[in-house]
């Protein structure tokens, strides 16, 4: 479990300084999805995502992972159904990772690590005009996440995996377009739990209706390692961090209900 690797996740590179004091503090994430402890809700519809790979733009290091952002100015890559009242607008995706195939997701499932987890971001474009707005609303974002484990290429992947050198240090962009994230989700996208959290990295506002896929996508040890070549520091610092074990540990549930799509 998480609490064994505690013993050496001293030697990790600690991403950032865990704040003392979190925004409100009871829905915080990321926690560990307990099976038997999700409660079967059978109002939850199917969830309903329209990507468009034309709003694909750009691949960011900012210093914590890998970004890929979204046009999100209209419209045309939309999440809705689910638990979700509104229809949110996908700004980007990225990934958290370990140093090692053992540990590197943000989520476990009865205690269970994977090597890493997808993240794709959208904002309640019903509610509000800006990203920056609902970053502050409780019903403000919707974060699916994906866990990913190592077996075969995943081939949707691999245009990523090959521009990620062009973003090895912290602060560099490339152009990326015509990507469609739908490829990284799995077959069965209405097996999944739900819960309200928050942001796992600053500003940690608990903003995020959470939508975790049940089922993992399947990714290639070399592709996996491709994330582990990035660094978290930029090109002018003389010591050079690889960007790994970039995930938050994880945070008391507080009486929170996880939810799930399937008995
Ligand atoms: N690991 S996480 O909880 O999914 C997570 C954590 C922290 C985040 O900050 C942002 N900011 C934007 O996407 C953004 C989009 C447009 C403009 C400005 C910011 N997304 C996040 C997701
Ligand atoms: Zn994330």
């Amino acid at each position: 479990s998480r609490f064994v690797q505690s013993k050496n996740l001293t030697s990790v590179h600690p991403m950032w300084q865990e704040p003392l004091e979190v925004p409100g503090g009871d829905r915080q994430s990321p926690i560990d999805i307990s099976v038997r402890k999700s409660v079967f809700d059978p109002n939850l519809k199917p969830l309903v995502t329209q990507y468009d790979p034309r709003t694909c733009q750009q691949i960011w290091n900012n210093g914590y992972s890998f970004l890929v952002e979204y046009d999100d100015t209209t419209d045309k890559s939309t999440l809705r159904g689910g638990p979700l009242e509104d229809q949110f607008r996908l700004c980007q995706f990225h990934f958290h990772w370990g140093e090692n195939n053992t540990w590197g997701s943000e989520h476990t499932v009865d205690r269970n690590l994977y090597p890493a987890e997808l993240h794709l971001v959208h904002w309640n474009a019903d509610k509000y005009a800006l990203f920056e707005e609902a970053v502050m609303e409780e019903n403000g974002l919707a974060v699916i996440g994906v866990f990913l484990k190592v077996g075969k290429t995943h081939e949707g992947l691999q245009k990523l995996v090959d521009a990620l050198p062009a973003v090895r240090h912290k602060g560099s962009v490339v152009e990326f377009t015509k990507f469609d994230p739908s490829c990284l989700l799995p077959e069965s996208i209405n097996e999944y739990w739900t819960y309200a959290g928050s942001l796992t990295t600053p500003p940690l506002t608990e903003a995020v209706t959470w939508i975790i896929m049940k089922q993992p996508i399947e990714v290639s040890h070399n592709q996996l390692a491709v994330f582990r070549s990035l660094l978290f520091t930029s090109a002018e610092e003389e010591v050079q961090k690889s960007m790994v074990n970039n995930f938050r540990f994880q945070q008391p549930l507080k009486g929170r209900t996880v939810r799930s799509s399937f008995t």
